[in-house]
């Protein structure tokens, strides 16, 4: 059996739209069990999740290797669907691996960040989902240019997660079709600013500018009210850092590990509908293992 593992992934962390990404410790697993006269999906996703060959992540295969012979899988995860926590990039990617390995494709881990962002439009959650930890890149129509991210080990990623779905689709169409030359210039400053900041280690500046982006979140915000709830909560406890994860819905804060506690809490008190997580980085991206061994086929 081999089975596949890739992390959700939560894009933007503010300012950093469609660029800025980070892999977290939710999974989705696929496992691939023995050869079948067709494509068979046992999977924990919900009644509206298809169990033959038109599952997502089997067509995400034939898309690479449209001769690849069917097999049973099993997919589980605890990334929830259309959140704004990447499941759509997690399953594709798993695709993705499951067609590089079973047709021995040998593509490189490089190869398939670029074939996945060109589904998905933009690489902020397949390059950390692949790469583990957080990643800024920038995808010019052919190449993807990536470089990881520091971010502080202290803190911690609080994260409420509505009852309600958002498809990314729709939350991008809620995004304006021109950005102002001047607002344009600031967006990327405070983005720019964010990178050096978490680069330097210097989280007492990055919280502002988590908070300060002028890319998406205004233009979304008649779909995510809880934005504006969260932060406001979390202000209350003295704690800067909250944002839109991905399209939404899923409002994260970042926080320093010893108030973690006090968020959550304060977070269940006003009782939003959904779950709250206390969330840290994955820094191991995607992983392949056969036989209980952890390999790169990469
Ligand atoms: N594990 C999965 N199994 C099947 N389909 C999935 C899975 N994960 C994601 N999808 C597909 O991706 C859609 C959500 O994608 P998207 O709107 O981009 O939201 P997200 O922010 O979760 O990536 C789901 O409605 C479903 O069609
Ligand atoms: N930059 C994209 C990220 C979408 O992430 P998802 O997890 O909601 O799919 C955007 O903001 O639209």
């Amino acid at each position: 059996m081999i089975t596949i593992r890739v992390p959700a992934t939560s894009a933007n962390l503010g300012p950093g739209f469609d660029s800025m990404g980070v892999a977290l410790q939710l999974y989705l697993t696929l496992e691939i069990h023995e050869k079948t006269a067709t494509w068979v999906v046992d999977h924990d996703s919900g009644a509206a999740i298809p169990h033959d060959d038109t599952h997502f992540i089997v067509q995400a295969a034939l898309q690479l290797a449209p001769d690849l012979s069917p097999h049973r899988l099993v997919v589980r995860s605890d990334i929830p669907l259309a959140r704004g926590l990447g499941s759509s990039s997690s399953a594709l990617l798993a695709g993705y691996a499951m067609a590089n390995e079973l047709a021995n494709l040998a593509l490189s881990r490089d190869e398939l960040l670029a074939l996945a962002t060109r589904i998905e439009g933009h690489p902020d959650n397949v390059a950390p989902a692949l790469f583990g930890g957080a990643v800024v890149a920038y995808y010019d129509g052919k190449h993807v240019f990536h470089a990881p991210l520091r971010l502080p080990k202290t803190h911690h990623f609080i994260t409420y997660i509505p009852n309600t779905q958002l498809l990314t689709a729709a939350a991008r169409a809620a995004l304006p079709e021109q950005l102002p030359f001047k607002t344009s210039v600031a967006a990327s400053a405070i983005s720019n600013t964010l990178i050096a900041a978490l680069q330097s280690d210097d989280f007492e500046t990055a919280k502002y500018l988590i908070e300060a982006d002028q890319f998406h979140e205004t233009a979304r915000q008649h779909l995510v009210p809880h934005l504006k709830q969260v932060r406001t909560i979390a202000h209350e406890l003295g704690l800067i850092g909250t944002y839109l994860s991905g399209a939404g819905p899923t409002i994260i804060s970042v926080v320093p590990k010893q108030a973690a506690h006090h968020l959550q809490q304060a977070l269940a008190t006003a009782k939003l509908p959904g779950k709250i997580l206390d969330l840290v980085p994955d820094n191991t991206g995607l992983t392949i293992e056969k036989e209980d061994r952890i390999y790169e086929s990469f």
